[in-house]
């Protein structure tokens, strides 16, 4: 890890990581895949399972918020049961070799909220693959690695985007720091927070939700990306803070973000936001078995650029969104039950 203090830190015990691992190793022989209805109905009776400490320690991250961001940190399972990194996070089996670190992030959601994806993401997966894919190398996305991968919030484009972030680091020999930065009221001039809690700014999809980051199209494909598309055009005017003044929440995502050109103002307090954001950003390195969980309001994300080695020992990790309130992305998700928005 990289320089995280101690109240962001729970350092597992080797009692409490052994039973964490016992736990996701039962459970991954009982269930198909990450979105095995009946492993999704059953987390929170298997998350009760899970040390007493994590429980606390997740449950106080989540509502209370003493940080923007935590890592639980020293679980532990075979390198060799998981196997060489991938090359890509299509055409994986269900379930895979790392099933049981799936269920890891998965019982760690089930603690903060309820886990869902989107069906512009990744095919529709639950849980996420981030390693570096050859093909990304350059590209703004958890699979490119050339370039700097700019903070950002998760999905500050949408509506919905989760509340929380989890990412589980199956391995990272090179020590590539995921960046965390965040905004403490106060750094900026009350006229600037006036604008920023304004719907002034635009912000447009990330490339992760396009059609030509998922599988070739077909004719259903159309209505799978007709919500990213209609959101895309109407370029609906958001507020960059929200919440309280104090303590404002962030929704930023300065790569995909755009202010009218005759609103200087706005680009103003938007570009002394960022530089604020900038000087106080802080680099966590994920080592094996660290498990880096981000409350996407607080704090925006990113990662360093790195050399992918593309040889099977390439970081990777495991990424899920949560969510406070799946009903209130209803309208968007095909049933009640389903975890998937879009
Ligand atoms: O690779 C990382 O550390 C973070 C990538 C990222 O932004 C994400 O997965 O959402
Ligand atoms: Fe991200």
């Amino acid at each position: 890890m990289g320089t995280p203090s101690e109240e962001h830190v729970l350092l597992l015990t080797p009692d409490e990581a052994r039973r964490t691992a016992d736990l996701t190793i039962r459970a991954a022989e009982l269930y198909i895949g990450d979105d095995d209805p009946a492993l999704l109905l059953d987390l929170p009776r298997i998350a009760a399972d899970l040390p007493v400490r994590t429980q606390r320690f997740l449950r106080t991250f989540a509502i209370d918020e003493p940080t923007g961001y935590c890592v639980v940190s020293g679980h532990l399972f075979d390198q060799d049961r998981i196997g060489p990194t991938p090359e890509h996070w299509r055409g994986r089996p269900r379930p895979n070799r790392e099933f049981p670190e799936e269920v890891l992030v998965l019982l760690y959601a089930a603690l903060l909220g309820e886990p869902f994806g989107w069906t512009t993401q990744q095919d529709g997966r639950l849980v996420h693959d981030i390693f570096p894919v050859r093909s990304h190398e350059n590209d703004q996305l958890g699979l490119g690695s050339k370039e700097l991968l700019t903070w950002h919030t998760e999905d500050a484009f949408h509506p919905y985007r989760g509340d929380y972030l989890v990412l589980a680091s199956l391995r990272n020999p090179d020590k590539v720091a995921t960046t965390v930065g965040s905004y403490a009221g106060g750094a900026l001039s009350d006229d600037d927070v006036e604008v920023l809690f304004e719907e002034r700014f635009h912000i447009a999809p990330d490339e992760s939700h396009l059609p030509k980051n998922n599988s070739a199209c077909s004719g259903g494909d159309a209505e799978r990306f007709a919500t990213i598309e209609r959101l895309i055009h109407e370029r609906r005017p958001v507020a960059a803070l929200f919440g309280p003044r104090q303590e404002p929440y962030l929704r930023l995502d300065p790569y995909f973000m755009e202010v009218s050109e005759d609103d200087p103002e706005a680009r103003r307090a938007l570009d002394n936001l960022i530089a604020v954001v900038d000087s106080g950003l802080c680099e966590v390195a994920l080592e094996q078995g660290d498990c880096l969980v981000v409350n996407n309001h607080r704090v925006v994300h990113g990662r360093v650029p790195f050399t992918a080695r593309y040889d099977g020992t390439d970081r990777w990790l495991k990424r899920i969104n949560v969510t406070h309130d799946l009903r209130r992305s209803r309208t968007m998700r095909a049933s009640a039950g389903s975890r998937l928005i879009g």
